[in-house]
């Protein structure tokens, strides 16, 4: 994991800090992210902006350069990121895949997907690059004497590759089969105990929902929800119903509610909470609606948190940035990538823009952002 590959000793983070680039990125975040820590004056201001419920504009462009690594001919496969989606069963196999794909195209290094069998060889069909384990299973496919040897059996599967994985991204066209969920929360428990961040969309959603504990008090944990699914946990954690007028508030209360997990609300402007401060994404995007766009942004998440955490890590000991939330930056970054990728492929598409033309548009955002040279 990067955490682990990061340069701990002072020596190697003095060596980071001297090399020019990686120093004006470090000023980048300090500038712009000095915010985060909540102890600031400059923070109070924001809560304040917050309560009142003005909309603070990420400097998501700044974010996206500071955490963006340089391409380093003395890397290794997988220091850019190993990131795995736990989704994908006989209804969907689109949503797992946008969001494995989304992951390499914007540059991690390894995409996995654990998925049930039907949906295995479909996805490996999509793509050759995907590493694709067909381990989950559904009720339908197991009998009631077996569904505790088969639970084993997935937690060893995923288990064997748990501490190589920078991310989780737990949902996209996962169903919601009561026996594929059960294994799934504990995959989830898992993924804690080893201190792997997890992004929750999708499926993921209607399963936390109903078991906030799964994330509750894990500062490592991003839910990234839709209308319906920000609705659901409005409904069961605040109990009271969406509102507009104070959305800053409300997304504040529920992030604080479900323990200090960081929230991105989607929708017009994308909002992100970690229950501490509010930021809102509102660059770019497209009028097309079209499925699978917050697929992309999952996988956009995971990669851009583990960026972000990379990039914290080789900074340990800088106190001006070492509270600096890496799920905010990850929220942050990863929509105004999407939503930029999504304006560029309506650009050319107008009204058959789809989710595969925008996947094609996230390396030329980037690009126009952060240039690889
Ligand atoms: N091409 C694909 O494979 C895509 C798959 N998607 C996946 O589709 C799933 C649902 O996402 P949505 O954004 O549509 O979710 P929403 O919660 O926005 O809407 C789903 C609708 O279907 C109902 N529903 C879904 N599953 C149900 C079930 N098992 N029993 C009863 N009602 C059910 C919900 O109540 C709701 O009305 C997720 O896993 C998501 O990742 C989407 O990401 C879109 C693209
Ligand atoms: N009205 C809007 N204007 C601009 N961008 C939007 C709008 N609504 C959503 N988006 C963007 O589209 C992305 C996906 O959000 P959406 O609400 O479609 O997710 P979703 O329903 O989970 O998608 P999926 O079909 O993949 O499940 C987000 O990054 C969000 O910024
Ligand atoms: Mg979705």
């Amino acid at each position: 994991m990067f955490v682990k590959h990061g340069m701990n000793s002072q020596f190697a983070l003095l060596g980071v800090l001297g090399s020019s680039a990686v120093f004006r990125r470090q000023q980048f975040l300090i500038r712009t992210l000095g915010g985060y820590t909540n102890q600031t004056h400059q923070n109070r201001i924001q809560q304040t902006k917050a309560m009142s419920g003005i909309a603070l504009e990420a400097d998501a462009e700044h974010i996206l350069r500071a955490i963006t690594p340089t391409l380093d001919p003395t890397k290794h496969k997988g220091q850019a990121g190993n990131i795995a989606i736990i989704g994908g069963c006989r209804e969907y196999t689109g949503a797992p895949y946008f969001a494995a794909i989304s992951a390499l195209k914007i540059g991690a290094d390894l995409s996995h997907v654990f998925c049930t069998k039907d949906a295995a060889s479909v996805i490996k069909s999509y793509s050759p690059e995907l590493i694709v384990h067909p381990v989950l299973e559904e009720s339908y496919s197991v009998r009631d004497e077996d569904k505790l040897s088969t639970l084993g059996k997935v937690l060893a599967e995923v288990d064997k590759w748990m501490e190589r994985f920078d991310c989780l991204v737990v949902g996209p066209g996962l169903g919601r089969d009561p026996f594929l969920l059960g294994c799934v929360s504990e995959i989830m428990k898992h993924a804690r105990q080893f201190n792997v961040p997890i992004v929750v969309d999708g499926d993921g959603l209607f399963l936390v929902t109903n078991s906030l504990d799964l994330v509750s008090g894990y500062p490592l944990a991003v839910l990234t929800p839709n209308i319906n699914e920000y609705k659901r946990l409005v409904q069961k954690v605040l109990n009271c119903e969406v509102t507009d007028q104070d959305a800053h508030e409300q997304l504040l209360s529920l992030a604080k509610g479900i323990g200090g997990v960081t929230i991105l609300r989607k929708g017009k402007s994308d909002l992100i909470s970690d229950s501490e401060t509010v930021k809102s994404v509102s660059i770019y995007g497209s009028p097309r609606r079209c499925g699978g766009q917050g697929d992309i942004l999952s996988g956009s998440v995971a990669v851009f948190l583990s960026w972000a955490r990379q990039r914290l890590a080789a900074a340990e000991g800088d106190s001006s940035i070492s509270k600096i939330n890496p799920t905010m930056l990850g929220c942050i970054a990863g929509s105004a990538l999407m939503r930029k990728a999504a304006s560029l492929a309506f650009q050319n598409k107008k009204r058959s823009t789809l989710t595969s033309d925008i996947i094609e548009c996230l390396g030329r955002s980037l690009e126009d952002i952060c240039p690889a040279s």
